[in-house]
């Protein structure tokens, strides 16, 4: 078996909506969604191996920490697990007063019946029920027309009202979900879901939630948007009802259908943390929250803390998040190539504490979701300076200037282009450490002297040279150029930069020089020490010790 050189004689292409004068397109998403986690049910369905009680109870505390006020908790008439589960939550008093339990049905009168035990004594309550409403779902699963699928839920509809008529001292919602709406004919779904307000008689002040799922994904997700904004057109009783999204990502765009749903006319979101659910999953809450965030809005679901939400969910579904995951996975804050990090290193440097979110290549501020700023960059063979001067600084204080960035970075490049993995912050140090400050062969700084008179230095310095101890003195206006003068080589300095490391009596200073030796490759050289002479004569000994291999190099 192959793809076929023909698909279009098994697969067919949707319908378009008959909706010329479609108005979602012209809207922005000005007001945050009721968000409804699925989490504890579309998305433990769809586990390898479903949550237990102490997951689940775990997973919706964290719901209820991170701000989620509707939680689909189970199908409490599948399996004596989900039965428990909703009597330890109201009976253990583990539902906050402003959080609605929610649980799903499928529409049969046996099933209900369950449904309704597992939530007596529950304050409040999201009874969800459904039914397939599709051409072939009609014909393969339930064998009925049309008129056979609107009694299927006008009959669960009735049974629920009457049911829940026996349960007063709960505040009962109830919500219905035409199973596979994107694939059915809309006027059917107009025409079932009427059927179901007619029976649940709803007001402005008492709304029922009628869920449109896109169960499997099957177009772009400007149609769904166009079967969402032609639905709320032509339900009845509109203002008495709150239509809900409840997107999977089969063709991967589940997050623009919501968005576009939401501009349609949408009132509420279903989904999971992350994206769990079936198959491709349901649409990530997180995404979408935070998507809302970067455009000034605040979602109303806190992500201070983004890893830890990560954790349990991880833990509890045991699925990893990919690391591409938006906003959450471990590379999305991390850039590795060069001309990504040497914007972002600038635009860190140059945004202002309070004021508009600027750095470039950084949708979000990864500080707000509890992110650090030290895992924003990386190094491997695609980095340039930027990264690794920004590791050097943010992790050792060490600033390089700008033509040792370009030096080291090419030494960085050889050692990644070697290695083919990627380098952290600590082996960058090393290897500055051991391509410059540990530079001592063939000439060893042993010690110096250093007077000064009437603004003339004099250096005298002990050197070991191929082992070999010899004497060096020079005359100059400065410690440096003292120190020049009585190199035995000729050597012309290029640059110079110094500055301090940390401060207080831990203090250290650092120096980079660069220097051409006998009118050949200028060259860097680097020290560190708490003296700021004895730092600057051991930049200079770096550069000269990387000068006299490179020309060693050479010869050979
Ligand atoms: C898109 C979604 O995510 S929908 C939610 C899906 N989640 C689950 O199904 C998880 C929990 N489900 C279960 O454990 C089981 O399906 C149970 C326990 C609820 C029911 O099990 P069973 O009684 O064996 O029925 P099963 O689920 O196989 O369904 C088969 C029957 O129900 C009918 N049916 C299926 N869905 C529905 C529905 N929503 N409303 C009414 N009848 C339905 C089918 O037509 C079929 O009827 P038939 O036997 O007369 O041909
Ligand atoms: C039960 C329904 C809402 C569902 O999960 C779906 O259609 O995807
Ligand atoms: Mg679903």
């Amino acid at each position: 078996m192959s793809m076929l050189t023909d698909p279009s004689i098994k697969y067919r292409p949707f319908e378009p909506v008959d909706i010329p004068d479609r108005q979602w397109p012209s809207r922005t998403i000005t007001e945050v969604p009721i968000w409804c986690s699925s989490d504890l049910r579309d998305g433990n369905q769809s586990l390898i191996e479903p949550m237990d009680p102490a997951k689940k109870l775990r997973f919706f505390q964290t719901l209820v920490q991170v701000g989620v006020k509707q939680i689909e908790v189970a199908f409490p008439s599948a399996s004596q697990m989900d039965f428990d589960f909703v009597r330890t939550l109201i009976e253990d008093g583990h539902i906050p007063d402003d959080v609605t339990i929610q649980v799903l049905t499928q529409a049969r009168g046996d099933l209900i019946e369950r449904t309704f035990e597992s939530l007596r004594g529950a304050k409040r309550a999201i009874v969800h029920v459904y039914n397939a409403t599709a051409p072939s779902f009609r014909r393969i699963v339930f064998n009925q027309d049309k008129q056979g699928v609107v009694d299927i839920a006008v009959n669960a509809a009735t049974l629920i009202r009457e049911l829940a008529a026996k349960q007063p001292d709960t505040e009962w919602t109830f919500q219905y979900s035409p199973e596979i709406f994107t694939s059915t004919e809309l006027e059917f779904a107009v025409q079932v879901c009427d059927a179901v307000l007619d029976v649940w008689k709803p007001t402005p002040d008492n709304k029922v939630i009628l869920n449109l799922p896109a169960t499997v994904e099957v177009a772009t997700p400007n149609h769904y948007a166009d079967q969402i904004e032609w639905f709320c057109r032509h339900v009845s009783r509109r203002d008495s009802v709150l239509v809900s999204l409840h997107t999977h990502n089969d063709r991967g765009t589940g997050v623009a259908a919501t968005e576009l749903g939401l501009l349609a006319g949408a009132d509420r979101v279903e989904g999971c943390l992350f994206g769990n659910g079936e198959r491709t999953g349901n649409v990530d809450l997180v995404t979408l929250a935070l998507n809302l965030y970067t455009q000034g809005i605040h979602p109303q679901l806190d992500f201070s803390d983004i890893d830890a939400v990560r954790k349990v969910v991880e833990e509890c579904n045991q699925l990893p998040v990919h690391p591409r995951h938006p906003y959450v996975g471990d590379l999305v804050h991390t850039a590795f190539s060069g001309s990504h990090q040497d914007a972002i290193r600038k635009g860190f440097v140059q945004q202002k504490p309070g004021t508009v979110w600027e750095v470039p290549y950084l949708p979000i501020d990864p500080a707000d979701i509890g992110r650090s700023y030290e895992a924003v960059i990386r190094v491997n063979s695609q980095s340039g300076k930027g990264g690794i001067t920004y590791l050097l600084e943010t992790e050792y204080g060490i600033s390089l200037p700008r033509r040792m960035q370009i030096e080291f970075s090419q030494v960085v490049q050889g050692e990644t282009d070697r290695l083919g993995l990627e380098m952290t912050a600590k082996q960058i140090h090393e290897l500055l450490d051991r391509e410059y400050l540990q530079a001592a062969s063939p000439y060893a700084l042993i010690r110096h002297r250093l007077q000064e008179e009437n603004g003339t230095s004099a250096v005298d310095v002990e050197v070991l040279v191929n082992g070999e101890t010899q004497h060096w003195r020079g005359l100059g206006k400065g410690p440096l150029e003292a120190l020049v003068a009585g190199l035995p080589t000729a050597v012309e300095i290029m640059d110079y930069h110094e500055h301090s490391i940390g401060s207080g009596t831990n203090a250290k200073a650092a120096a980079y020089i660069e220097i051409r030796v006998d009118g050949g490759r200028p060259l860097h050289g680097v020290g560190i020490d708490e003296n700021l002479t004895t730092a600057t004569f051991r930049a200079l000994f770096s550069a000269l010790n990387r000068a006299a291999r490179q020309s060693g190099q050479q010869a050979a």
